[in-house]
């Protein structure tokens, strides 16, 4: 089957590329980009005046719920939102039940995305046994299952020692290691952003410190060991600050933050929202801003949605008891695509938040048009005007802080190794 692109805004920050043009698709391969390609005979020809078309999305940080927990997402509809999102590729993170520390549980995620999955699946094994931060998951066995990188997201590995053990070891295996950074101590028992939201509440706090403390010592194990380290969802302007000097000193840490982080405050707790309820918590304007920043000057690498379904069962109970997190990959197109407008973002550094730099941090393909490459293709277009209600939400959990909005942009088309994955209506 041959597929032909035509007129659209070609994004690719792989090759530094923005132009107006065509993209030519063959046997699931990109075989040909350029201002003018003549179709070829027996050629489907899409016409995408005022679309994007970028390298397929990948989403570096999301939960899938499978195994163990499908009654808030599993891997068919994890990667059908994802789909729909406009992501050709997600990495699913192992806390799930039991969570992925076997090359058991690897290598069944693997075999459910090639049954049911609609984008690939890249799996994130643990760090630690269990996610117990005791005992060092079987790297190597992991590694040789399928999975791409570790981490012990949901929680933190608190033992200073046994991460940098982690690091030196996943890095004799080559896999990168992705930090949930949050210090224990200073967490505990918080259920919201420290401050005067938190007082008014009546919830006790978690302040940007128990934050900021473990991703300065992720820093540090990063220049004592050699090795790279991953920050996932990074929320606060101390945190942008330790980055920002870690990466002017050229040590090797990559951060990521999501669409919650630069759009809602911790105002959107207030009369106890538990959809807005989240691990990192939303924080305060100014640490928006400073994270909105931080993905334009590049301090921030990443764009990743933390996607977090969690169904009526753990959000419509009184706040303490609800469970943290929310959807991210149906939204976060148009909430990235807010920071174009605004002028922060070129299109093209938007292509690398959401496409470029995933694949590059995770050391996975894509991210790229290059002629010869898998055809993940992504096609946005970016004015479309669309509500976020439940029944256009693909996911089988609801907990969108974003329910009722009226967002700008979405992907029309999805196409993994060049084919259909995706189509808006
Ligand atoms: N972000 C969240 O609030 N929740 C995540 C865990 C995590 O990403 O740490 C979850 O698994 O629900
Ligand atoms: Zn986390
Ligand atoms: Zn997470």
């Amino acid at each position: 089957m041959r597929l032909l692109i035509r007129k659209a805004r070609i994004l690719d920050p792989s090759q530094g590329l923005d132009l107006e043009g065509d993209l030519l698709i063959e046997e699931g391969r990109i075989v040909a980009l350029d201002r003018e390609i003549p179709p070829p005979s027996d050629c489907e020809i899409f016409e995408a005046q005022r679309l994007w078309a970028l390298p397929g999305l990948i989403d570096l940080h999301v939960h899938l719920r499978e195994p163990g927990e499908e009654w808030k997402e599993d891997l068919e509809t994890g990667t059908t939102a994802a789909a729909a999102g406009g992501f050709t590729a997600v990495a699913c993170m192992p806390n799930t039940r039991p969570p992925n520390d076997s090359p058991e549980v690897t290598r069944y995620l693997l075999s459910r995305a090639r049954e049911v999955g609609r984008t690939r699946v890249w799996p994130v094994a643990c760090i630690s046994k269990g996610q117990e931060g005791r005992e060092l998951a079987p790297f190597g066995e992991l590694k040789e299952a399928g999975a791409v990188a570790l981490s012990d997201d949901g929680r933190p590995v608190a033992d200073s020692g046994l991460m940098r053990l982690a690091l030196e070891y996943a890095a004799s295996f080559d896999l990168p290691v992705i930090s949930h950074a949050e210090d224990p101590g200073l967490s505990a028992g918080g259920q919201v952003n420290e401050g005067p939201v938190a007082a008014r509440l009546g919830l006790k706090g978690i302040p940007a410190e128990a934050e900021a403390v473990a991703i300065f010592r992720e820093v540090r194990l990063a220049a004592l060991t050699g090795v790279p380290v991953h920050i996932a969802h990074v929320s606060t302007a101390l945190s942008v600050e330790i980055l920002r000097r870690a990466k002017e000193e050229g040590l090797p840490v990559t951060a990521e933050t999501a669409p919650h982080y630069f759009t809602l405050t911790e105002e959107a707790v207030l009369e106890y929202n538990t959809q807005a309820k989240v691990n990192p918590p939303l924080r305060t304007e100014v640490d928006r801003e400073a994270v909105r920043q931080a993905l334009a000057e590049g301090v921030i690498d990443a764009v990743a949605t933390d996607h977090a379904p969690h169904s009526p069962l753990e959000k419509e109970v009184e706040f303490p008891a609800a469970a943290f997190g929310l959807l991210g990959l149906e939204t976060a197109v148009p909430l990235t695509l807010n920071l174009v407008r605004e002028g922060l973002l070129s299109p093209l550094r938007f292509a690398e938040l959401l496409s470029t730099a995933p694949a590059r941090i995770l050391k996975v393909p894509g991210g790229t048009l290059k002629p010869g490459s898998p055809a993940d293709v992504t096609l946005i277009d970016p004015d479309l005007p669309w509500v976020v209600t439940e029944e256009e939400l693909h996911s089988k959990s609801k907990n969108s802080p974003f329910l009722g909005w009226e967002m700008r942009g979405r992907a029309v088309l999805t196409l993994v190794e060049g084919e259909v994955r995706w189509r808006l209506r």
